[in-house]
């Protein structure tokens, strides 16, 4: 059951932290049990100094007739850690998702709306969705090695992108990359700090090292196809603090390349390692974007406020 909020109005409204400020369009719906709080559009736009790498539109992903997401619509800066924090179902893995396409492998998802990519419009009928997921790529909550050796694991989408070439053929057409693929290896298993665990052990099978490392070999296999963006599901979920550490030390270092969205339930790992955070709340909205300080120090929204400091989620 939902309980329907009149949208027209707009009005000067008192925020949390005491200071006034105009509203504009508001929330329609709330869940029965939640708070009735409107959601306020300006609480959910975020200005930042330069170009946003991705900027979403009235993004919404139905699951059959479940509206998992709902018109959310957001830019997120470049070069930065953008986290996506919220309860436990209320879409952030959906929105992720919807990142790079992955949505478009469940059969009941249907997305209606607009991301793009520095101005490029990533839901083009056209789209080349190998190419996106390069561009875009993406790490799991639990580490998903393939059972090859860890020097495969990293060559692998730059074999299968035509970026390096291996074996007889190439040998007998003399564009064997083998010089290349170890500088590849070492390069990305340098980038996701795992080249001193495993450099004296590059041809053993992948699933044989630690859950922490496994991921971080995820990343470094993410970063060797050269991506401009890199989502993280709660990379660090199913894993023990000091491999945590090691994840959000990576993390922060990987932003000043790369641009890192990052879904966590973890609220303290989203106050240490990101840039700015978005705040999802049941029902699949985002009530809250803005820098992370002020996100936990002093949010507009009594929901997200009530949600950091535990009284929900
Ligand atoms: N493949 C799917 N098929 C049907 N419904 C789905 C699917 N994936 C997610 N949903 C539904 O969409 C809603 C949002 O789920 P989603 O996993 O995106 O939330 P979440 O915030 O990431 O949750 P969690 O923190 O528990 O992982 C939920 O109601 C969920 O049951």
């Amino acid at each position: 059951m939902s309980n329907s909020i009149n949208t027209e109005a707009s009005t000067d409204t008192q925020t949390n932290s005491g200071q006034t400020i105009e509203t504009d369009s508001l929330s329609t719906e709330t869940t029965a049990g939640e708070s009735d709080e409107r959601i306020r559009e300006a609480w959910r736009q975020y200005d930042f100094d330069g170009n946003a790498k991705l900027s979403v539109e009235d993004l919404n992903v139905w699951y059959g007739d479940d509206h998992a997401l709902k018109d959310v619509s957001m830019e997120i800066p470049k070069k930065s850690v953008t986290a996506l924090i919220g309860p436990s179902g209320c879409g952030k893995s959906t929105y992720l998702r919807c990142l790079n396409r992955m949505n478009d492998r469940i059969k009941a998802a249907r997305i209606d709306g607009s991301v793009e990519l520095e101005g490029t419009e990533i839901y083009d009928p056209n789209a080349n969705l190998v190419e996106l997921r390069k561009r875009i790529g993406m790490v799991f909550q639990s580490p998903n090695p393939f059972p090859k050796s860890i020097r495969e694991n990293i060559s692998y989408g730059p074999r299968k992108h035509g970026d390096i070439n291996k074996g007889l053929l190439a040998r007998l057409f003399g564009r064997d990359d083998t010089a290349k693929e170890g500088e590849l290896v070492e390069h990305s298993l340098k980038q996701a700090a795992l080249w001193d665990e495993v450099s004296d052990r590059l041809d053993d099978n992948a699933l044989g090292l630690s859950g922490g490392q496994q991921q971080r070999l995820c990343i470094a296999r993410c970063l060797a196809v050269d991506p401009e963006v890199i989502l993280m599901d709660e990379p660090a979920s199913a894993l023990d603090p000091i491999a945590t550490s090691k994840i959000e030390d990576l993390v922060e270092e990987l932003s000043k390349e790369y641009t890192v969205v990052i879904v966590t339930h973890n609220m303290q790992q989203a106050a240490r390692i990101s840039d700015q955070t978005a705040v999802f709340l049941t029902g699949g909205e985002l009530v809250e974007y803005d820098d992370t300080d002020k996100i936990f120090e002093s949010p507009e929204s009594q929901r997200v406020e009530d949600y950091i400091t535990g009284k929900f989620g």
